[in-house]
């Protein structure tokens, strides 16, 4: 099985229950290991929209890298995502972070994700849940010290679904 990280998002409609909707989906073929708290984030890209929930997963799949970014997609289409304009609102959007050691620039499926060292709604709860981690050589805390990002509140709930 290979490790990998998956960043969700949702900003439209019951944000918490989507993602742990998408969670509970992912789990038929991922292996959940970690999940970090949700997230309420300032959006990012698109500034004229709602804040997001955001997540962050630790897990083990045999899917191989193409085979997983199809099956994210096939949960966002499920799950009634209608695309609308880059980085706009979203019922539910899932990224590839890191696939075990597996990079490719492809634009089809970019690994490491291309812009999520720049994203505190990523970074801080990757952090949360792999604070030993190294990206391309850069140690996660010396990435997230570093950040100069959206504002991002810590929910406290618990979550039901993996803890
Ligand atoms: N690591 C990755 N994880 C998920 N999708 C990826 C990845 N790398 C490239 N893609 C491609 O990105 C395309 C656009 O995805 P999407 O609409 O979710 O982008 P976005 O969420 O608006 O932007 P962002 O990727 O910055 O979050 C997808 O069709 C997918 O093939
Ligand atoms: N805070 C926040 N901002 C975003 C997010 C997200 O998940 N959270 N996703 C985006 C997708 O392109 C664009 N902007």
């Amino acid at each position: 099985m290979k490790q990998v990280f998956l960043s969700l998002g949702s900003n439209m409609g019951d944000t918490r229950n989507n993602l742990k909707e998408a969670i509970h989906r992912l789990g038929e073929k991922v292996k959940i290991d970690a999940i970090s708290s949700f997230y309420q984030t300032e959006p990012v890209g698109y500034v004229e929209q709602d804040w997001f929930l955001n997540v962050v997963l630790k897990g083990r799949t045999d899917l191989e890298p193409y085979e997983l970014l199809e099956y994210c997609q096939g949960i966002e289409q499920e799950m009634k995502r209608v695309k609308t304009i880059r980085f706009g609102p979203r019922i539910i959007d899932i990224d590839i972070l890191l696939y075990q050691d597996f990079s490719s620039t492809d634009v089809e499926l970019t690994v490491p994700h291309p812009r999520m060292k720049q994203r505190a709604f990523v970074m801080v709860p990757l952090y949360e849940i792999a604070p030993e981690l190294t990206i391309c050589d850069t140690s996660i805390q010396q990435i997230v010290e570093q950040l100069e990002g959206e504002k991002i509140i810590k929910m406290e709930e618990a979550h039901e679904e993996g803890q």
